[in-house]
């Protein structure tokens, strides 16, 4: 064994038939990350009820801020993310997401920070918690109840709303999401209403039904997703901000769960630039050299190619709300799946559904959430335990 794979198990080439096999999926999903996926609806119904119980209209006291900061790393440093795009390009004051200790050097009186920890110790929401603090800017924390973070909180007198931990953070998307945006529509800077919530809730619940470990690969979009990229470089843009958020989600999910490289982002910069990785040695150059007649089963693993996951946001936001005219996405995201098929690069696409934008966002990061867990456990890697990420704590000692 090589030092330092202590702890790292699994097979380097996917095993499509375990995917169909209920019993060996739970065996290798010992954590139960399927299961914790499965609970976003759950998640934000959940964060909805202890947001309504924090008093976050005391936030809209000091009138609107200069500008919001959300502070955290990893999945609560996504929740920034989410929010920038829910509040869109009509915001009318920046909004942040801040993802190293402490905060920008410009953050003062006038300012929200929302510092946001799934265990609620991580450096970067206390560091920032306490920064903000001592600035004198508002607060509003979110993690969990009994944790470092709270302190801060209580300390500053800020509200806080106490989301329990879920192990890892990465299942804890929505359950951090949610307050995060009702924090933002206290200030009215977010327009998200009761009936979003519950349909972005609903969404997610009957996603997570599509997407069952029961559901076998053929009617379940997850699974074909996964044995789709299996062996392959994964390409994940998306057409609009709200879908490259979805994609950088994808991108966070691949690499932790299935500990797959990945190349993720807005399709709009992707075609200024990243685009001709479909015309290099993962793509056009090794698309061509295929020999279509070979035997799949006979694969030595030379032959890794890329494929492209196209997160569309469907065509759903108003126009006049939107960074482009929806046309303008629309056109490139035809554009780059005609690219792609010229070259043989296969193409997976997933279409934004619903009304609001948090509706479509879940609609875009549901199935490749658990796609990234199949895709895992068709490798026979635990989708939970990463040993990378406790050695690399051990040893920059956090
Ligand atoms: O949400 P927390 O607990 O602050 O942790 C931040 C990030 O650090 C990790 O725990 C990895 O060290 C991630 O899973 C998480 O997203």
């Amino acid at each position: 064994m090589i030092d330092g794979t202590a702890g790292v198990s699994g097979h380097r080439h996917a095993d499509d038939r375990l995917l169909d096999d209920p019993q060996a999926l739970a065996e290798r999903d010992p954590g139960g990350m399927l299961r914790h996926t499965a609970s976003g609806g759950a998640q934000v119904r959940e964060s909805a009820a202890l947001a309504a119980e924090a008093n976050l209209s005391v936030l809209a006291d000091d009138g609107r801020p200069r500008a919001v900061v959300i502070a955290g790393i990893g999945t609560a440093g996504r929740t920034g993310d989410v929010l920038a795009t829910v509040a869109g390009p009509r915001c009318p004051v920046p909004v942040i997401a801040h993802r190293s200790a402490g905060v920008p050097g410009w953050v003062g009186a006038a300012d929200v920070v929302i510092a946001v920890s799934a265990s609620g110790r991580s450096p970067e929401a206390l560091g920032a918690a306490e920064a903000a603090h001592r600035r004198g800017a508002r607060l509003v924390a979110v993690g969990p109840a009994d944790s470092q973070l709270q302190s801060v909180a209580e300390r500053a007198r800020a509200p806080f709303i106490p989301v329990p931990r879920r192990a890892p953070a990465r299942a804890s998307l929505w359950g951090l999401t949610v307050p995060v945006l009702l924090a933002a529509r206290a200030l009215g800077l977010v327009k998200v209403n009761e009936a979003d919530l519950a349909e972005t809730a609903a969404r997610l619940d009957a996603d997570a039904d599509r997407c069952r470990p029961s559901a076998e690969s053929f009617v379940n979009p997850a699974k074909s997703l996964a044995l789709g990229l299996a062996g392959s470089i994964p390409i994940v843009w998306g057409s609009s901000p709200l879908a490259s958020v979805a994609a950088r989600r994808f991108g966070d999910t691949l690499s932790a769960n299935a500990r797959y490289p990945v190349v993720t982002g807005a399709l709009g910069e992707a075609g200024r630039g990243r685009v001709g990785l479909l015309d290099g040695v993962f793509g056009g150059l090794a698309e061509g050299e295929r020999d279509i007649f070979a035997d799949p089963d006979a694969s030595t693993g030379e032959e890794t190619r890329l494929r492209l996951v196209l997160l569309r946001d469907g065509g759903l936001n108003a126009e006049d709300d939107a960074d482009e005219p929806l046309a303008v996405e629309e056109r490139r995201a035809d554009a780059v799946q005609t690219l792609a098929e010229r070259r043989g690069v296969r193409c997976d696409v997933v279409t934004a559904e619903g009304g609001s934008a948090l509706e479509r966002l879940a609609s875009l990061v549901a199935v490749p959430d658990f796609a990234s867990i199949y895709l895992a456990l068709a490798h026979g890697l635990d989708p939970m335990a990463v040993p990378a990420i406790t050695e690399m704590k051990e040893l920059a000692n956090q």
